[in-house]
């Protein structure tokens, strides 16, 4: 099945955090990472006294099951250092769902597609990049919204 996760972060090495990221779903034996957007730097979204975060989107291919991939990003997080002390507080690295086979999933532990990906410039900017055709929750596709916050490109996706 084919998935879009959205990376960020904005403590420490941020590149480097994304990176390590991408190499720890790389290492999953169910997950392919087909195509990865360029990284963005972006103003924090919601909680905006801290420092601004660099985002990234993977475009994956997975036999996991939606809830197997939620648990193998957190663990992806927790490797990484990530401690959950402010709701949208400063991370070292979050990995979010955006969707997962176009499939709808509503439970506590799990939402999809993302409810907030369609307000999320840092998150519709890097899909937009390497998933223009993908259909969003309100029915538009992500070329036609522009979702809140300003972004920057910072350089050109690696695909290699
Ligand atoms: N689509 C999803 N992707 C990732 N986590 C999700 C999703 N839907 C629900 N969750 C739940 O959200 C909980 C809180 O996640 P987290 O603290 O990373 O939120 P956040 O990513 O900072 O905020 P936001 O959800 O607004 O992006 C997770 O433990 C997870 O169970
Ligand atoms: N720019 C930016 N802002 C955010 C981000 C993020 O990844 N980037 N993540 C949040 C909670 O998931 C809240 N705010």
């Amino acid at each position: 099945m084919k998935a879009y996760l959205s990376l960020g972060s904005n403590l420490g090495d941020r590149g480097d955090y994304l990176e390590k990221s991408c190499l720890k779903l790389m290492a999953h034996p169910d997950i392919q990472v087909l195509k990865k957007s360029s990284i963005y730097e972006t103003k924090p979204w919601g909680k905006t006294d801290q420092s601004d975060f660099w985002n990234q989107v993977l475009e994956i291919e997975t036999s996991l099951t939606p809830l197997a991939l939620l648990d193998y990003c957190q663990e992806v997080e927790n490797s990484l250092g990530r401690e959950r002390l402010i709701h949208w507080g400063p991370r070292t690295i979050d990995i979010d769902l955006l969707n997962y086979d176009n499939k709808l999933w509503d439970d506590h532990r799990l939402i999809l597609p993302h409810p907030r990906m369609e307000q999320r410039e840092f998150v519709l900017a890097p899909l937009r990049e390497i998933a223009p055709e993908l259909v969003l929750p309100s029915g538009r596709r992500v070329t036609e919204v522009r979702g809140d916050g300003d972004v920057w490109r910072l350089g050109a996706a690696d695909n290699s």
